[in-house]
Protein backbone atom coordinates (compact mmCIF):
# COMPACT_ATOMS: atom_id res chain seq x y z
CA UNK A 1 0.00 0.00 0.00
CA UNK A 2 1.23 3.60 -0.56
CA UNK A 3 2.54 5.85 1.92
CA UNK A 4 -0.11 8.23 3.27
CA UNK A 5 -3.06 5.68 2.18
CA UNK A 6 -5.78 4.15 4.83
CA UNK A 7 -5.83 1.03 5.89
CA UNK A 8 -9.38 1.88 7.02
CA UNK A 9 -10.81 3.99 4.34
CA UNK A 10 -8.86 2.31 1.36
CA UNK A 11 -10.91 2.51 -1.57
CA UNK A 12 -13.44 5.43 -0.34
CA UNK A 13 -11.54 8.53 -1.94
CA UNK A 14 -10.96 6.89 -5.85
CA UNK A 15 -12.62 9.10 -8.34
CA UNK A 16 -15.02 6.90 -10.14
CA UNK A 17 -15.91 10.24 -12.65
CA UNK A 18 -12.87 11.18 -13.71
CA UNK A 19 -11.28 7.46 -14.61
CA UNK A 20 -14.79 6.73 -16.29
CA UNK A 21 -13.21 5.11 -19.28
CA UNK A 22 -10.82 2.80 -17.46
CA UNK A 23 -13.25 1.70 -14.09
CA UNK A 24 -15.91 0.57 -17.44
CA UNK A 25 -12.91 -1.59 -18.40
CA UNK A 26 -12.61 -3.34 -15.35
CA UNK A 27 -16.22 -3.26 -14.50
CA UNK A 28 -16.79 -5.78 -16.94
CA UNK A 29 -14.39 -8.18 -14.94
CA UNK A 30 -15.83 -7.61 -11.77
CA UNK A 31 -19.44 -8.53 -13.22
CA UNK A 32 -18.27 -11.83 -13.59
CA UNK A 33 -15.93 -12.12 -10.53
CA UNK A 34 -19.13 -10.92 -8.65
CA UNK A 35 -20.90 -13.91 -7.78
CA UNK A 36 -17.18 -15.27 -5.73
CA UNK A 37 -16.62 -12.01 -4.37
CA UNK A 38 -20.67 -11.73 -2.96
CA UNK A 39 -19.69 -15.14 -1.23
CA UNK A 40 -16.67 -14.17 0.32
CA UNK A 41 -18.56 -10.88 1.65
CA UNK A 42 -21.31 -13.08 2.74
CA UNK A 43 -19.66 -15.10 5.09
CA UNK A 44 -17.44 -12.01 6.87
CA UNK A 45 -20.73 -9.37 7.19
CA UNK A 46 -23.88 -11.55 7.96
CA UNK A 47 -27.38 -9.42 8.63
CA UNK A 48 -27.55 -8.65 12.26
CA UNK A 49 -30.29 -11.03 12.74
CA UNK A 50 -28.41 -13.53 11.94
CA UNK A 51 -25.28 -12.78 13.86
CA UNK A 52 -27.25 -12.48 17.01
CA UNK A 53 -27.65 -16.42 16.70
CA UNK A 54 -25.48 -19.48 17.87
CA UNK A 55 -22.81 -20.18 16.39
CA UNK A 56 -24.64 -22.12 12.85
CA UNK A 57 -22.48 -25.39 12.36
CA UNK A 58 -22.52 -27.72 9.48
CA UNK A 59 -25.81 -29.61 8.83
CA UNK A 60 -25.01 -33.01 10.33
CA UNK A 61 -26.80 -35.27 8.50
CA UNK A 62 -27.82 -38.40 10.64
CA UNK A 63 -25.30 -41.64 11.21
CA UNK A 64 -28.71 -43.85 9.81
CA UNK A 65 -29.12 -41.37 6.83
CA UNK A 66 -25.44 -40.94 5.48
CA UNK A 67 -24.92 -44.93 5.79
CA UNK A 68 -27.98 -46.02 3.37
CA UNK A 69 -27.01 -42.97 1.60
CA UNK A 70 -23.74 -44.63 1.01
CA UNK A 71 -25.58 -48.20 0.14
CA UNK A 72 -27.59 -46.74 -2.06
CA UNK A 73 -24.32 -45.10 -3.89
CA UNK A 74 -22.39 -48.24 -4.37
CA UNK A 75 -23.86 -49.35 -7.77
CA UNK A 76 -22.91 -45.87 -9.11
CA UNK A 77 -19.47 -47.08 -8.15
CA UNK A 78 -19.92 -50.38 -9.63
CA UNK A 79 -19.21 -52.19 -6.96
CA UNK A 80 -22.31 -53.68 -6.17
CA UNK A 81 -23.00 -55.71 -9.26
CA UNK A 82 -21.52 -59.10 -8.45
CA UNK A 83 -23.19 -58.12 -4.62
CA UNK A 84 -22.90 -62.08 -3.98
CA UNK A 85 -18.90 -62.46 -4.88
CA UNK A 86 -16.27 -63.10 -2.06
CA UNK A 87 -13.87 -59.96 -3.04
CA UNK A 88 -17.40 -57.50 -3.63
CA UNK A 89 -17.81 -58.95 0.07
CA UNK A 90 -14.45 -58.36 1.25
CA UNK A 91 -14.35 -54.49 -0.95
CA UNK A 92 -17.96 -53.78 0.84
CA UNK A 93 -16.27 -54.89 3.84
CA UNK A 94 -13.36 -52.51 3.15
CA UNK A 95 -15.66 -49.35 2.45
CA UNK A 96 -17.85 -49.91 5.61
CA UNK A 97 -14.47 -50.01 8.08
CA UNK A 98 -14.06 -46.25 7.18
CA UNK A 99 -17.73 -45.55 7.34
CA UNK A 100 -18.13 -46.76 10.82
CA UNK A 101 -15.24 -44.75 11.50
CA UNK A 102 -16.60 -41.73 10.05
CA UNK A 103 -19.96 -42.29 11.61
CA UNK A 104 -18.52 -42.43 15.41
CA UNK A 105 -16.68 -39.16 14.65
CA UNK A 106 -19.97 -37.79 13.80
CA UNK A 107 -21.59 -38.90 16.73
CA UNK A 108 -18.47 -37.52 18.84
CA UNK A 109 -18.78 -34.18 16.77
CA UNK A 110 -22.26 -34.18 17.53
CA UNK A 111 -21.81 -34.77 21.26
CA UNK A 112 -19.57 -32.14 21.58
CA UNK A 113 -21.37 -29.35 19.76
CA UNK A 114 -24.34 -30.15 21.91
CA UNK A 115 -22.31 -29.55 25.03
CA UNK A 116 -20.66 -26.11 23.31
CA UNK A 117 -23.92 -25.02 23.09
CA UNK A 118 -25.24 -25.76 26.39
CA UNK A 119 -22.21 -24.11 27.66
CA UNK A 120 -22.99 -21.47 25.74
CA UNK A 121 -26.26 -20.78 27.00
CA UNK A 122 -25.24 -21.62 30.55
CA UNK A 123 -22.96 -19.00 30.23
CA UNK A 124 -25.15 -16.54 27.76
CA UNK A 125 -22.28 -16.46 25.17
CA UNK A 126 -23.20 -15.63 21.38
CA UNK A 127 -21.48 -16.48 18.66
CA UNK A 128 -21.12 -16.01 15.19
CA UNK A 129 -18.60 -17.26 12.65
CA UNK A 130 -17.01 -20.21 11.10
CA UNK A 131 -15.84 -23.40 12.74
CA UNK A 132 -15.86 -21.78 16.06
CA UNK A 133 -14.05 -23.30 18.92
CA UNK A 134 -15.31 -25.29 22.14
CA UNK A 135 -15.40 -22.76 25.06
CA UNK A 136 -13.94 -23.13 27.78
CA UNK A 137 -15.11 -25.94 30.77
CA UNK A 138 -12.62 -24.81 32.96
CA UNK A 139 -9.07 -23.20 33.17
CA UNK A 140 -7.47 -26.72 33.59
CA UNK A 141 -8.63 -27.34 29.93
CA UNK A 142 -5.97 -24.22 28.86
CA UNK A 143 -3.49 -27.10 29.64
CA UNK A 144 -5.31 -30.36 28.93
CA UNK A 145 -6.10 -28.44 24.80
CA UNK A 146 -3.25 -26.34 24.44
CA UNK A 147 -0.53 -27.27 26.64
CA UNK A 148 -0.41 -24.02 28.64
CA UNK A 149 2.50 -23.84 30.71
CA UNK A 150 2.55 -24.10 34.78
CA UNK A 151 3.65 -20.97 35.61
CA UNK A 152 0.79 -18.90 33.64
CA UNK A 153 -1.86 -21.48 36.12
CA UNK A 154 0.00 -20.75 38.43
CA UNK A 155 -0.79 -17.09 38.78
CA UNK A 156 -4.48 -17.69 37.91
CA UNK A 157 -4.58 -19.57 40.86
CA UNK A 158 -2.49 -16.96 43.04
CA UNK A 159 -4.88 -14.21 41.78
CA UNK A 160 -7.65 -16.32 43.22
CA UNK A 161 -9.13 -16.95 39.65
CA UNK A 162 -11.61 -20.09 39.89
CA UNK A 163 -13.20 -20.37 36.60
CA UNK A 164 -13.14 -18.62 33.63
CA UNK A 165 -15.53 -15.95 33.50
CA UNK A 166 -17.64 -16.38 30.20
CA UNK A 167 -15.87 -13.52 27.89
CA UNK A 168 -12.96 -15.74 28.73
CA UNK A 169 -14.38 -19.48 28.18
CA UNK A 170 -14.95 -18.09 25.06
CA UNK A 171 -12.37 -15.97 23.51
CA UNK A 172 -9.16 -17.46 25.05
CA UNK A 173 -9.71 -20.64 22.64
CA UNK A 174 -10.89 -18.58 19.63
CA UNK A 175 -7.04 -16.63 19.93
CA UNK A 176 -5.42 -19.75 20.79
CA UNK A 177 -7.07 -21.18 18.00
CA UNK A 178 -5.32 -18.01 15.61
CA UNK A 179 -8.80 -16.81 14.74
CA UNK A 180 -8.93 -13.04 14.92
CA UNK A 181 -12.30 -11.90 17.07
CA UNK A 182 -14.07 -8.89 18.01
CA UNK A 183 -15.74 -9.47 21.32
CA UNK A 184 -18.50 -7.48 23.50
CA UNK A 185 -18.84 -8.25 27.22
CA UNK A 186 -20.24 -6.07 30.15
CA UNK A 187 -17.67 -3.98 32.16
CA UNK A 188 -15.79 -5.62 34.49
CA UNK A 189 -16.44 -9.30 33.11
CA UNK A 190 -12.42 -9.99 32.45
CA UNK A 191 -11.98 -8.84 28.88
CA UNK A 192 -8.36 -7.81 29.99
CA UNK A 193 -7.25 -11.64 31.08
CA UNK A 194 -9.07 -12.69 27.67
CA UNK A 195 -6.81 -11.58 25.70
CA UNK A 196 -3.39 -10.99 28.00
CA UNK A 197 -3.59 -15.07 28.23
CA UNK A 198 -4.15 -16.30 25.05
CA UNK A 199 -0.76 -14.01 23.92
CA UNK A 200 0.86 -15.03 26.10
CA UNK A 201 0.97 -18.39 25.45
CA UNK A 202 0.74 -18.02 21.97
CA UNK A 203 4.41 -15.95 22.46
CA UNK A 204 5.52 -19.18 24.52
CA UNK A 205 8.78 -17.68 25.67
CA UNK A 206 10.54 -14.06 25.97
CA UNK A 207 13.13 -13.08 22.29
CA UNK A 208 15.23 -10.84 21.15
CA UNK A 209 13.56 -10.16 18.12
CA UNK A 210 11.24 -7.14 18.16
CA UNK A 211 8.05 -6.04 18.78
CA UNK A 212 6.22 -9.34 18.90
CA UNK A 213 2.29 -8.18 20.30
CA UNK A 214 1.00 -4.66 20.55
CA UNK A 215 -2.11 -3.67 22.64
CA UNK A 216 -3.58 -0.30 21.98
CA UNK A 217 -5.78 1.43 24.89
CA UNK A 218 -7.34 4.77 24.67
CA UNK A 219 -5.78 6.51 27.67
CA UNK A 220 -2.61 6.14 29.66
CA UNK A 221 -4.57 5.55 32.55
CA UNK A 222 -5.67 1.92 30.98
CA UNK A 223 -2.55 1.40 29.18
CA UNK A 224 -0.31 1.60 32.74
CA UNK A 225 -3.00 -0.72 34.48
CA UNK A 226 -2.86 -3.27 31.48
CA UNK A 227 1.02 -3.38 31.23
CA UNK A 228 0.61 -3.87 35.47
CA UNK A 229 -1.75 -6.93 34.19
CA UNK A 230 0.56 -8.29 31.62
CA UNK A 231 3.22 -8.50 34.24
CA UNK A 232 0.80 -10.21 37.34
CA UNK A 233 -0.20 -12.86 34.58
CA UNK A 234 3.40 -13.26 33.02
CA UNK A 235 5.44 -13.90 36.99
CA UNK A 236 7.60 -16.69 36.36
CA UNK A 237 8.39 -16.38 32.57
CA UNK A 238 10.84 -13.25 31.84
CA UNK A 239 8.90 -11.41 28.91
CA UNK A 240 9.88 -8.28 28.27
CA UNK A 241 6.59 -6.34 28.70
CA UNK A 242 6.80 -2.45 28.05
CA UNK A 243 4.65 0.27 28.38
CA UNK A 244 4.82 2.95 25.95
CA UNK A 245 5.82 6.47 27.83
CA UNK A 246 6.40 9.95 25.91
CA UNK A 247 9.96 9.59 26.77
CA UNK A 248 10.36 6.01 24.91
CA UNK A 249 8.03 7.40 22.04
CA UNK A 250 10.66 10.52 21.89
CA UNK A 251 14.04 8.73 22.44
CA UNK A 252 14.07 5.25 22.48
CA UNK A 253 15.21 3.14 19.64
CA UNK A 254 12.97 -0.02 20.18
CA UNK A 255 15.27 -1.51 17.59
CA UNK A 256 17.62 -1.87 20.13
CA UNK A 257 15.63 -3.35 23.44
CA UNK A 258 13.84 -6.03 23.45
CA UNK A 259 10.20 -5.89 23.79
CA UNK A 260 7.38 -9.07 23.49
CA UNK A 261 4.67 -7.11 24.34
CA UNK A 262 4.44 -3.14 23.82
CA UNK A 263 1.25 -1.27 25.44
CA UNK A 264 0.49 2.15 24.53
CA UNK A 265 -1.94 5.05 23.53
CA UNK A 266 -2.59 5.18 19.99
CA UNK A 267 -1.27 9.32 20.20
CA UNK A 268 1.90 7.60 21.44
CA UNK A 269 2.33 4.73 19.29
CA UNK A 270 2.24 6.65 16.42
CA UNK A 271 4.57 9.60 17.51
CA UNK A 272 7.05 6.54 17.75
CA UNK A 273 6.01 5.21 14.56
CA UNK A 274 6.70 8.12 13.03
CA UNK A 275 10.18 8.97 14.20
CA UNK A 276 11.04 5.42 12.98
CA UNK A 277 11.43 4.20 16.73
CA UNK A 278 9.64 0.51 16.68
CA UNK A 279 9.20 -1.06 13.52
CA UNK A 280 6.14 -3.03 14.14
CA UNK A 281 6.49 -5.59 10.96
CA UNK A 282 7.21 -8.41 12.80
CA UNK A 283 3.78 -8.05 15.04
CA UNK A 284 1.80 -11.15 15.68
CA UNK A 285 -0.65 -10.19 17.85
CA UNK A 286 -2.65 -6.43 17.86
CA UNK A 287 -5.26 -5.93 20.82
CA UNK A 288 -7.20 -2.66 20.60
CA UNK A 289 -8.88 -2.53 23.57
CA UNK A 290 -12.25 -0.46 24.16
CA UNK A 291 -12.05 -0.64 20.47
CA UNK A 292 -15.25 1.68 20.03
CA UNK A 293 -13.33 3.97 21.57
CA UNK A 294 -10.29 4.18 19.80
CA UNK A 295 -12.33 4.25 16.24
CA UNK A 296 -13.73 7.43 17.07
CA UNK A 297 -13.12 9.89 15.12
CA UNK A 298 -10.38 11.76 16.97
CA UNK A 299 -8.11 8.65 17.31
CA UNK A 300 -9.54 7.00 13.98
CA UNK A 301 -6.00 8.26 12.28
CA UNK A 302 -4.10 6.82 14.66
CA UNK A 303 -5.31 3.59 14.83
CA UNK A 304 -5.02 3.44 10.99
CA UNK A 305 -1.21 3.86 10.92
CA UNK A 306 -0.94 1.65 13.62
CA UNK A 307 -2.88 -0.89 11.53
CA UNK A 308 -0.95 -0.14 8.62
CA UNK A 309 2.32 -0.24 10.57
CA UNK A 310 1.65 -3.72 11.78
CA UNK A 311 2.44 -5.31 8.02
CA UNK A 312 2.61 -9.06 9.19
CA UNK A 313 0.78 -11.22 6.78
CA UNK A 314 -0.21 -13.83 9.04
CA UNK A 315 -1.41 -11.19 11.94
CA UNK A 316 -3.95 -11.71 14.48
CA UNK A 317 -6.34 -9.00 15.32
CA UNK A 318 -8.46 -8.53 18.20
CA UNK A 319 -11.16 -6.06 19.61
CA UNK A 320 -12.44 -5.66 22.61
CA UNK A 321 -15.13 -3.59 24.92
CA UNK A 322 -18.35 -3.52 26.68
CA UNK A 323 -19.89 -1.21 23.99
CA UNK A 324 -19.63 -2.15 20.23
CA UNK A 325 -21.55 -0.05 18.10
CA UNK A 326 -22.76 -1.22 14.35
CA UNK A 327 -20.25 0.86 12.66
CA UNK A 328 -17.14 -0.13 14.74
CA UNK A 329 -18.20 -3.75 13.81
CA UNK A 330 -18.20 -3.01 10.19
CA UNK A 331 -15.19 -1.11 10.21
CA UNK A 332 -13.13 -3.77 11.96
CA UNK A 333 -14.91 -5.83 9.36
CA UNK A 334 -12.50 -4.38 6.87
CA UNK A 335 -9.57 -5.69 8.44
CA UNK A 336 -10.40 -8.66 9.53
CA UNK A 337 -10.16 -12.21 8.18
CA UNK A 338 -13.14 -14.81 9.06
CA UNK A 339 -13.34 -13.10 12.55
CA UNK A 340 -15.30 -14.56 15.38
CA UNK A 341 -17.98 -12.67 17.05
CA UNK A 342 -18.24 -13.40 20.50
CA UNK A 343 -21.16 -11.45 22.45
CA UNK A 344 -22.17 -12.13 26.21
CA UNK A 345 -25.59 -11.23 27.13
CA UNK A 346 -26.73 -8.42 24.72
CA UNK A 347 -24.56 -6.22 23.07
CA UNK A 348 -24.14 -2.51 24.73
CA UNK A 349 -25.70 -3.05 27.97
CA UNK A 350 -24.60 -2.17 31.40
CA UNK A 351 -23.35 -4.73 34.19
CA UNK A 352 -26.47 -6.59 36.11
CA UNK A 353 -24.77 -5.99 39.50
CA UNK A 354 -25.14 -2.43 39.18
CA UNK A 355 -28.10 -0.93 41.18
CA UNK A 356 -29.12 2.09 38.92
CA UNK A 357 -31.05 5.29 40.24
CA UNK A 358 -32.22 8.18 38.45
CA UNK A 359 -31.97 11.57 40.60
CA UNK A 360 -34.13 14.94 39.67
CA UNK A 361 -31.78 17.43 41.11
CA UNK A 362 -33.44 20.64 39.42
CA UNK A 363 -30.41 22.57 39.08
CA UNK A 364 -26.91 23.01 39.08
CA UNK A 365 -27.30 24.36 42.84
CA UNK A 366 -29.65 21.45 43.92
CA UNK A 367 -27.16 18.35 42.74
CA UNK A 368 -24.99 20.12 45.21
CA UNK A 369 -27.40 19.94 47.92
CA UNK A 370 -28.06 16.50 46.91
CA UNK A 371 -24.95 15.36 46.94
CA UNK A 372 -24.12 17.05 50.46
CA UNK A 373 -27.09 15.17 51.38
CA UNK A 374 -26.64 11.76 50.44
CA UNK A 375 -22.95 12.11 51.76
CA UNK A 376 -24.51 13.05 55.43
CA UNK A 377 -26.47 10.24 55.25
CA UNK A 378 -24.78 7.39 53.58
CA UNK A 379 -21.49 8.18 52.42
CA UNK A 380 -20.40 4.52 51.33
CA UNK A 381 -16.48 4.89 50.52
CA UNK A 382 -15.06 4.35 47.96
CA UNK A 383 -17.02 6.80 45.57
CA UNK A 384 -16.27 8.25 42.19
CA UNK A 385 -18.10 11.41 40.42
CA UNK A 386 -17.89 11.60 37.19
CA UNK A 387 -18.37 15.35 35.60
CA UNK A 388 -18.38 16.68 32.39
CA UNK A 389 -15.54 18.93 32.14
CA UNK A 390 -11.81 19.30 33.82
CA UNK A 391 -12.89 22.91 35.10
CA UNK A 392 -16.26 21.21 36.62
CA UNK A 393 -14.09 18.55 38.12
CA UNK A 394 -11.63 21.84 39.96
CA UNK A 395 -14.96 23.54 40.73
CA UNK A 396 -15.94 20.60 42.42
CA UNK A 397 -13.16 19.22 44.30
CA UNK A 398 -12.78 23.05 46.02
CA UNK A 399 -16.37 22.48 47.36
CA UNK A 400 -15.55 19.42 48.33
CA UNK A 401 -11.97 19.46 50.03
CA UNK A 402 -13.85 22.69 52.24
CA UNK A 403 -16.10 19.98 53.62
CA UNK A 404 -13.33 17.80 54.54
CA UNK A 405 -13.69 15.16 52.78
CA UNK A 406 -11.06 12.90 51.77
CA UNK A 407 -11.48 14.01 48.13
CA UNK A 408 -8.72 14.32 44.97
CA UNK A 409 -9.94 14.80 41.42
CA UNK A 410 -8.34 13.58 38.32
CA UNK A 411 -8.36 15.64 34.49
CA UNK A 412 -6.31 16.11 31.68
CA UNK A 413 -4.93 19.54 33.15
CA UNK A 414 -3.22 17.39 35.95
CA UNK A 415 0.63 16.54 35.48
CA UNK A 416 1.45 12.82 34.91
CA UNK A 417 2.46 12.47 38.20
CA UNK A 418 -0.34 14.12 39.57
CA UNK A 419 -2.58 11.61 37.63
CA UNK A 420 -0.83 8.80 38.40
CA UNK A 421 -1.24 10.14 41.93
CA UNK A 422 -5.27 10.57 42.32
CA UNK A 423 -5.44 6.83 40.67
CA UNK A 424 -2.96 5.61 43.53
CA UNK A 425 -4.52 7.37 46.42
CA UNK A 426 -7.95 6.31 45.39
CA UNK A 427 -6.99 2.59 44.91
CA UNK A 428 -5.17 2.72 48.24
CA UNK A 429 -8.15 4.02 50.52
CA UNK A 430 -6.00 7.24 51.05
CA UNK A 431 -8.99 9.26 49.21
CA UNK A 432 -12.68 7.98 49.81
CA UNK A 433 -13.59 10.34 46.90
CA UNK A 434 -12.63 10.71 43.40
CA UNK A 435 -13.62 13.50 41.53
CA UNK A 436 -13.06 12.83 37.11
CA UNK A 437 -13.74 13.54 33.66
CA UNK A 438 -14.26 10.61 31.08
CA UNK A 439 -10.61 10.02 31.36
CA UNK A 440 -10.94 7.32 33.66
CA UNK A 441 -14.68 6.25 32.82
CA UNK A 442 -13.36 2.87 30.75
CA UNK A 443 -11.15 0.22 31.58
CA UNK A 444 -10.27 1.39 34.89
CA UNK A 445 -10.79 -1.44 37.39
CA UNK A 446 -10.82 0.00 40.91
CA UNK A 447 -11.42 -2.76 43.02
CA UNK A 448 -14.25 -2.24 45.63
CA UNK A 449 -15.60 0.86 44.12
CA UNK A 450 -19.13 0.90 45.90
CA UNK A 451 -20.75 4.19 44.24
CA UNK A 452 -20.50 5.97 40.53
CA UNK A 453 -22.20 9.12 40.88
CA UNK A 454 -22.98 10.94 37.37
CA UNK A 455 -22.68 14.72 39.09
CA UNK A 456 -23.04 15.28 35.27
CA UNK A 457 -25.07 13.41 32.76
CA UNK A 458 -23.26 11.20 30.76
CA UNK A 459 -22.94 12.59 26.60
CA UNK A 460 -24.04 9.39 25.04
CA UNK A 461 -25.84 5.67 26.84
CA UNK A 462 -22.10 4.24 26.04
CA UNK A 463 -20.53 6.70 28.32
CA UNK A 464 -23.29 5.85 30.59
CA UNK A 465 -22.40 1.87 30.61
CA UNK A 466 -18.94 2.50 31.10
CA UNK A 467 -18.90 5.66 33.92
CA UNK A 468 -20.80 3.06 36.07
CA UNK A 469 -19.10 0.16 35.05
CA UNK A 470 -16.35 1.47 37.00
CA UNK A 471 -18.59 -0.21 40.10
CA UNK A 472 -20.66 -4.12 40.06
CA UNK A 473 -16.90 -5.34 38.78
CA UNK A 474 -16.31 -9.50 38.90
CA UNK A 475 -19.47 -10.09 40.10
CA UNK A 476 -19.40 -7.17 43.22
CA UNK A 477 -22.86 -5.39 43.70
CA UNK A 478 -22.70 -1.29 43.31
CA UNK A 479 -24.76 1.65 42.77
CA UNK A 480 -25.04 3.82 40.30
CA UNK A 481 -26.68 7.63 40.90
CA UNK A 482 -27.22 9.84 38.08
CA UNK A 483 -28.39 13.40 38.66
CA UNK A 484 -30.26 15.63 36.01
CA UNK A 485 -32.05 18.50 35.26
CA UNK A 486 -34.26 19.79 33.27
CA UNK A 487 -31.63 20.42 30.32
CA UNK A 488 -30.89 16.70 30.52
CA UNK A 489 -34.34 15.49 30.07
CA UNK A 490 -34.51 15.40 26.23
CA UNK A 491 -31.66 12.75 26.51
CA UNK A 492 -33.04 10.60 29.36
CA UNK A 493 -34.97 7.65 27.21
CA UNK A 494 -30.94 6.67 26.31
CA UNK A 495 -29.98 6.28 29.88
CA UNK A 496 -33.63 4.72 30.30
CA UNK A 497 -33.05 2.04 27.85
CA UNK A 498 -30.00 1.08 29.16
CA UNK A 499 -31.51 0.75 32.83
CA UNK A 500 -34.59 -1.32 31.89
CA UNK A 501 -32.49 -3.55 29.57
CA UNK A 502 -30.53 -4.34 33.08
CA UNK A 503 -33.69 -5.70 35.00
CA UNK A 504 -33.67 -2.24 36.86
CA UNK A 505 -36.76 0.53 37.82
CA UNK A 506 -37.51 3.33 35.24
CA UNK A 507 -40.00 5.70 35.88
CA UNK A 508 -42.66 5.13 32.71
CA UNK A 509 -42.50 8.76 31.62
CA UNK A 510 -38.90 8.21 31.21
CA UNK A 511 -39.29 5.18 28.89
CA UNK A 512 -41.82 6.95 26.66
CA UNK A 513 -40.01 10.12 26.27
CA UNK A 514 -38.79 10.11 22.11
CA UNK A 515 -35.57 8.39 21.11
CA UNK A 516 -32.72 10.93 20.43
CA UNK A 517 -29.69 9.87 18.44
CA UNK A 518 -26.52 8.89 20.22
CA UNK A 519 -24.97 12.23 19.97
CA UNK A 520 -22.66 14.07 22.37
CA UNK A 521 -24.88 16.06 25.23
CA UNK A 522 -22.69 18.32 26.93
CA UNK A 523 -24.81 21.34 27.72
CA UNK A 524 -23.30 24.82 28.80
CA UNK A 525 -23.99 24.11 32.98
CA UNK A 526 -23.74 27.30 35.86
CA UNK A 527 -20.32 26.93 38.05
CA UNK A 528 -20.71 24.32 40.75
CA UNK A 529 -20.89 27.23 43.46
CA UNK A 530 -22.28 27.57 47.10
CA UNK A 531 -21.56 31.22 46.56
CA UNK A 532 -24.09 33.76 45.67
CA UNK A 533 -24.09 34.58 42.25
CA UNK A 534 -22.49 37.90 42.21
CA UNK A 535 -19.52 36.79 44.53
CA UNK A 536 -18.99 34.22 42.27
CA UNK A 537 -18.74 36.88 39.51
CA UNK A 538 -16.34 38.32 41.21
CA UNK A 539 -14.28 35.62 42.19
CA UNK A 540 -14.29 34.54 38.60
CA UNK A 541 -13.27 37.49 37.28
CA UNK A 542 -10.29 37.82 39.69
CA UNK A 543 -9.66 34.12 38.96
CA UNK A 544 -8.87 34.69 35.26
CA UNK A 545 -6.89 38.02 36.20
CA UNK A 546 -4.64 35.63 38.47
CA UNK A 547 -4.41 33.35 35.59
CA UNK A 548 -3.61 36.00 33.04
CA UNK A 549 -0.69 37.29 35.23
CA UNK A 550 0.34 33.95 35.86
CA UNK A 551 0.74 33.26 31.97
CA UNK A 552 2.27 36.37 31.79
CA UNK A 553 4.44 35.97 33.87
CA UNK A 554 5.76 32.56 32.49
CA UNK A 555 6.01 34.07 29.08
CA UNK A 556 8.41 36.36 30.02
CA UNK A 557 9.89 34.08 31.87
CA UNK A 558 10.31 32.38 28.90
CA UNK A 559 11.40 34.75 26.84
CA UNK A 560 14.57 36.07 29.12
CA UNK A 561 15.50 32.49 29.21
CA UNK A 562 15.84 32.61 25.17
CA UNK A 563 17.46 36.11 25.18
CA UNK A 564 20.08 34.09 27.91
CA UNK A 565 20.84 31.01 25.81
CA UNK A 566 21.03 33.30 22.76
CA UNK A 567 23.39 35.18 24.37
CA UNK A 568 25.16 31.93 25.67
CA UNK A 569 25.36 31.14 22.24
CA UNK A 570 26.75 34.36 20.69
CA UNK A 571 29.67 34.50 23.47
CA UNK A 572 30.77 30.53 22.66
CA UNK A 573 30.80 31.73 18.77
CA UNK A 574 33.09 34.35 19.80
CA UNK A 575 35.38 32.60 21.76
CA UNK A 576 35.68 29.67 19.24
CA UNK A 577 36.12 32.45 16.85
CA UNK A 578 39.30 33.77 18.98
CA UNK A 579 40.45 30.29 19.34
N1 LIG B 1 -11.64 -15.52 35.94
C1 LIG B 1 -11.74 -14.55 36.82
N2 LIG B 1 -12.23 -14.81 38.05
C2 LIG B 1 -12.35 -13.81 38.98
N3 LIG B 1 -11.99 -12.53 38.76
C3 LIG B 1 -11.50 -12.22 37.54
C4 LIG B 1 -11.35 -13.20 36.52
N4 LIG B 1 -10.83 -12.60 35.44
C5 LIG B 1 -10.66 -11.30 35.76
N5 LIG B 1 -11.05 -11.06 37.01
C6 LIG B 1 -11.05 -9.77 37.74
O1 LIG B 1 -12.18 -9.03 37.29
C7 LIG B 1 -11.92 -7.64 37.36
C8 LIG B 1 -12.35 -6.97 36.08
O2 LIG B 1 -11.55 -7.41 35.01
P1 LIG B 1 -11.21 -6.48 33.78
O3 LIG B 1 -10.63 -5.19 34.24
O4 LIG B 1 -10.43 -7.26 32.82
O5 LIG B 1 -12.69 -6.20 33.22
P2 LIG B 1 -13.14 -5.65 31.81
O6 LIG B 1 -14.13 -6.59 31.29
O7 LIG B 1 -11.95 -5.36 30.95
O8 LIG B 1 -13.86 -4.31 32.23
P3 LIG B 1 -14.02 -2.92 31.42
O9 LIG B 1 -15.04 -3.14 30.37
O10 LIG B 1 -14.48 -1.97 32.44
O11 LIG B 1 -12.69 -2.58 30.84
C9 LIG B 1 -10.43 -7.49 37.63
O12 LIG B 1 -10.25 -7.12 38.98
C10 LIG B 1 -9.87 -8.87 37.40
O13 LIG B 1 -8.76 -9.12 38.23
Amino acid sequence: MEEGTSFLFAGVSFNRKKFAVDFSRFQKKKESEKTIEDLSFLEIAKPEAEQEEEEEEEPVVPVKKRKRKAEVSEPVEGISVFKTSKSAKAAKKEIEKPLIERSEQKKKLNKQLERDSLLRKDHNIHVSGNNIPSPLENFSELSSRYGCESYLLRNLAELGFKEPTPIQRQTIPVLLSGRECFACAPTGSGKTLAFVCPMLMKLKHASKDGIRAVILCPTRELADQTTRECKKMAKGNKFYIKLMTKELARNSDFSKRPCDILISTPLRLRLAIRKKKVDLSRVEYLVLDESDKLFELGLLKQIDSVVKACSNPSIIRSLFSATLPDFVEELARTIMHDAVRVIIGRKNTASKTIKQKLVFAGSEEGKLLALRQSFAESLNPPVLIFVQSKERAKELYGELLFENIRVSAIHSDLSQTQRENAVDDFRAGKTWVLIATDVIARGMDFKGVNCVINYDFPDSAAAYIHRIGRCGRAGRSGEAITFYTEADIPYLRNIANVMSASGCEVPSWAMALRKQKWKKHRPGRESISTQPKDEQESTNKKKKKDEQESTNKKKKRKMSKNRAIVGARELSLVDSSKT
